[in-house]
């Protein structure tokens, strides 16, 4: 589903990214991992297009995202840790705006935006607009939003922080799902156990270099200091 090879980026002289390659299959949930200034933004953002590497390669679903960027983009779907959604739209408008950006024709996308909504137990907040929603429900729109173009890799940038603890486990249980049933790649940023404990594989990575690529099990007990439980 997703093939990085030998990714390089710096700003300036700093290296962010010193050459990382991975793939990830369909159907498994990957947990990405490191302290601070790792370099998980950094490839987070290249992943999602939103700038160029200095060198290696990215293959979306079989097209390379430098030479086919659309094509490549139209297999992902991103949760970022900051909200994508409109404040003042209801939550149907929000996702609607969504699918027209993809090109989905309405009647499709109506009936789709419906299927994802209930199968979050949200079909009552169609109409809701989004400030009047908690965290967590904000946060599973924006999953359902993630995934109405029906991406086969997805990527979730620490997307449970600031959510409580029954929130979370319902984001990670609807992911975990996801890639278990419907065969999507999951790329699960996090710091937490917890959510650590449910993937299929940890990536580690410091100072710009993958350096643990194994069972998250074996990631425990290599590195247990350096993730944290829930607060
Ligand atoms: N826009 C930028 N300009 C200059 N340096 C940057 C920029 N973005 C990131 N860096 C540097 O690149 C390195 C990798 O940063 P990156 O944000 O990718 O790490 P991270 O693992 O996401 O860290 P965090 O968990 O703190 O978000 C760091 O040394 C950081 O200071």
């Amino acid at each position: 589903m997703l093939i990085v090879q030998d990714l390089a980026k710096s700003y300036g002289t700093k290296p962010a990214l010193k050459g990382v390659s991975f793939a990830i299959k369909a159907g498994e949930m990957v947990a990405l991992l490191g302290p601070n200034g790792a370099g998980k933004s950094t490839l987070l953002q290249l992943l999602t297009g939103l700038f160029s590497p200095d060198r290696g390669s990215i293959q979306i679903f079989g097209q390379d995202l430098n030479a086919h960027p659309s094509q490549a983009l139209a297999g992902i779907g991103v949760v970022f840790q900051q909200s994508a959604l409109d404040l003042d739209l209801s939550v149907n408008a929000n996702l609607l705006f969504h699918t027209d950006l993809h090109g989905l024709p309405r009647q499709v996308a109506r009936q789709r935006i419906a299927q994802a909504l209930a199968a979050m137990g949200l079909q009552g907040q169609a109409k809701d607009v989004v400030r009047s929603l908690s965290g967590g429900t904000r946060r599973k729109v924006e999953l359902v939003r993630a995934l109405l173009h029906q991406p086969r890799v997805l990527l979730m940038d620490e997307a449970t922080v600031g959510l409580d603890p029954e929130s979370r486990a319902t984001m990670l249980d609807a992911v975990r799902q996801l890639a278990t049933q419907q065969q999507v790649g999951v790329l699960w940023a996090t710091h937490l156990i917890e959510e650590i404990k449910v993937t299929d594989r940890v990536l580690f990575l410091q100072q710009g270099l993958i350096r643990f690529d194994g069972a998250p099990a074996d990631y425990l007990t290599q590195f247990k200091g350096l993730v944290r439980t829930e607060e």
